[in-house]
């Protein structure tokens, strides 16, 4: 067997120009800003696309580039102030933060009604009751290539390798509320390959490179690779062997060019949804 490439960019376009079209049609660019601390070299990257992304879909998108001296204190008033700023919708810290900042204070200092990341306490806290919310773009990208793909959720055994605020945990819950049964493994978990073995989706965020081999997965599973780890040959890989897992699996995302795409896409998803629940649709 050789599994099916879930093309992930491919979806992704597909979304960002359904949501350029629907953000055409307001009186208003939906505002996103993101906030950058310091010269983390990975950000750099992201952020930009982030930016050449919401623009080309027609949103009023900046960042906000604070030197690496910057304080807590001073960065929890940039936030203020982009929370106070009408035209803001979404607001996007970008992780990982000096280590001075204390990163759970930034994510609470976000409105919640602007928190496009969803990563703050309440937004964590509806979508683990089933209300709704904003929801992580990284999990919510996920589901999104899940449903493309015609994946069958309810009943499905599902494995989540991680329990990060920012994607194990959500993905799970999200893997929940579609009716998988869910198993989170993690770094204690006792039997790694044998949990991974019992799964139907596997979605993998560990950053651990290539960590998932092919005697891990059961032939037929939909493999999701959420990490993004660059090697020191420059290559950029995922937390599965892709070559070797294809072999067994049915589907499986590629890195890069998977979920990393959707990411951004669901950035401007929650920008947009941020918005007309603020100022409405017409
Ligand atoms: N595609 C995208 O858009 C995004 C990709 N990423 C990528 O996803 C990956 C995960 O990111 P993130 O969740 O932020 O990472 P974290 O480092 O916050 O979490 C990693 C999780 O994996 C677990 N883990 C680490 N090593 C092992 C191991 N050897 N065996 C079992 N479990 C392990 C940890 O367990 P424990 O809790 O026990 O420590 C933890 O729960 C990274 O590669 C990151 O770059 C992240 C965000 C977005
Ligand atoms: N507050 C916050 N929110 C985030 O969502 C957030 C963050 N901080 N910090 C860093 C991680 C990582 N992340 C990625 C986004 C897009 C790609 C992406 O588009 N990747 C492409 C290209 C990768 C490349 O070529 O470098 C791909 O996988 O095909 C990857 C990773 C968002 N993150």
């Amino acid at each position: 067997m050789t599994a099916r490439i879930l093309d992930g960019k491919a979806i992704a376009a597909a979304l960002r120009a359904r949501l350029a079209e629907r953000v055409a049609a307001l009186p208003y660019s939906p505002g996103l800003r993101v906030v950058r601390v310091g010269e983390d070299p990975a950000s750099g990257v992201y952020v930009r696309n982030k930016d050449k992304a919401a623009k080309a879909a027609g949103y009023d998108s900046a960042t906000i580039h604070l030197p690496a001296e910057t304080t807590e204190a001073e960065l929890l008033a940039t936030i203020a102030t982009l929370n106070a700023d009408p035209v803001v919708d979404g607001i996007l810290v970008q992780l990982p933060l000096p280590p001075r900042i204390r990163t759970e204070a930034a994510i609470a200092a976000v409105d919640p009604a602007k928190d496009v990341d969803g990563f703050h306490p309440l937004n964590a806290g509806r979508l683990a009751a089933g209300q709704p919310g904003l929801v992580p773009c990284t999990p919510r990208g996920v589901m999104h290539i899940l449903a493309e793909a015609g994946v069958v959720l309810r009943g499905a055994r599902a494995v989540v390798l991680g329990r990060s605020q920012i994607v194990g945990r959500p993905m799970a819950q999200l893997l929940l509320g579609a009716d998988c049964t869910v198993t989170i493994a993690h770094s204690r978990t006792r039997d790694l390959p044998g949990e991974c073995r019992r799964a139907d989706i596997l979605v993998a965020a560990v950053g651990r490179p290539e960590m998932v081999r092919a005697d891990w997965v059961a032939p037929g599973v939909v493999v999701i690779d959420v990490g993004i780890n660059r090697l020191p040959d420059g290559r950029l890989v995922g937390d599965v062997a892709f070559g070797e897992v294809a072999a067994v699996a049915g589907a499986i995302t590629p890195v890069p060019g998977g979920v990393g795409p959707m990411t951004i896409a669901c950035l401007l998803q929650n920008t947009l949804e941020a918005a007309i629940a603020r100022r409405g649709a017409a």
